[in-house]
């Protein structure tokens, strides 16, 4: 969507505490190679409170931070783990907890790309129709055992549990929406199940989610491998490129980058190098010390840069997640306010 008359008018993020990477070592939770090759010093671990309920918490805080302004007229919830109940409604606990209007709420599932996915649909939801106000996006996600290991699952990234908010409105706040790229892959889609049969029930192959295997699976030559990561590194760099481009504007321009929480070498492979970006201006020192939060990284990685000073009013952000399937967004921010912070509820 090249550049919108939409804004951000606020976003939150609610974590519970977390757990250094030495703390998880001594534990066995995880070892000293995955350590170094991700660069995780930490990360959140939510020990009671499900991705539903971390989502609730950083809606509240945003919609303060927000302010009366901004009816809500639809609500969007990304995740893509167990969300605390077997079958059941997460987004509509979220717009019990946290609303008053009678809106959608809907949930959004497109895995680590979830909340670009659902600032697409909700930019798309706006723009039809005048008389609609605002949108409130969240996610919330808590990796956990039995059936996560948040450190072995996915080796690379570091699996974090946490919650987000984010409210677009036709009315100015935080930032502007200056555009909003989604590119997709769908051949890409089978390495991420690899050659395990469709099942009759959550886990029914293995106790643990294990998506090394399925990417084995799906990269088995070296042939395919390389094709896989051509695939993955074209369209990272596209979307980007895309949304610069429908923004009016360069790399040059960017002050700060909010990047997806994937461990180092990712990171190294898919953005800083490609990008010749420093890290310093992403994410990044911030995001080891967390870990990934599902769908959440973009919403987080804004509030972190906006709440801490490193994005002030006039300068300009680039927020660019991906998600299995697989999916890349992209998005330019103008900062154009500096975030109300009150005590997260
Ligand atoms: C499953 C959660 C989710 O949606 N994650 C986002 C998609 N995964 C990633 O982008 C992680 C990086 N992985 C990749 O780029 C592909 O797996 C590659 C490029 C095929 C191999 O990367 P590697 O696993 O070797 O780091």
């Amino acid at each position: 969507m090249p550049t919108t008359d939409l804004h951000i008018a606020a976003c939150a993020t609610w974590l519970p505490p977390t757990m250094t990477a030495h703390q998880a070592l001594a534990q066995g939770l995880t070892d000293q190679r995955t350590i170094t090759t991700t660069g995780a010093t930490a990360v959140a671990v939510s020990h009671h409170h499900s991705g539903p309920e971390m989502a609730a918490a950083a809606a509240r805080t945003a919609l303060d931070r927000a302010g009366p302004h901004h009816r809500i007229d639809l609500l969007l919830h990304a995740s893509f783990y167990h969300q605390g109940h077997d079958l059941w409604a997460p987004a509509s606990y979220i717009h019990h907890q946290c609303l008053t209007t009678p809106c959608p709420a809907i949930e959004v599932r497109q895995v680590s790309n979830g909340a670009m996915a659902a600032l697409e649909l909700a930019a798309a939801y706006l723009t039809a129709d005048p008389t609609r106000h605002a949108a409130l996006i969240t996610t919330g996600d808590r990796f956990c055992p039995p059936g996560f290991d948040r450190w072995r699952s996915d080796p690379g990234t570091v699996y974090a549990d946490g919650g987000t908010a984010l409210i677009l409105s036709r009315t100015p706040g935080l930032a502007r929406l200056r555009s909003l790229v989604t590119l997709s892959a769908p051949d890409l889609e089978r390495m991420h199940r690899g050659d395990d049969p469709f099942t009759r029930a959550p886990l029914e192959i293995r106790p643990t989610i294990d998506l090394e295997t399925c990417k084995k699976a799906f990269t088995r030559t070296t042939a395919d491998r390389m094709r896989a990561i051509s695939r993955v590194a074209t369209n990272q760099h596209l979307v980007i490129e895309q949304a610069l481009t429908a923004a009016g504007t360069t790399l040059d321009d960017i002050d700060a980058f909010a990047l997806p929480h994937l461990g180092r070498r990712r990171l190294e492979a898919g953005y800083l190098s490609k990008l010749g970006i420093d890290p310093g201006t992403t994410t990044w020192p911030w995001s080891r010390t967390i870990g990934h939060l599902g769908a959440g990284d973009p919403i987080a990685g804004l509030d972190h840069l906006t709440t801490t000073g490193r994005l002030t009013p006039g300068t300009r952000c680039l927020l660019t997640s991906v998600g299995a399937g697989f999916t890349w967004s992209a998005a330019v921010i103008d900062i154009t306010a500096t975030p109300r912070t009150p005590a997260t509820r």
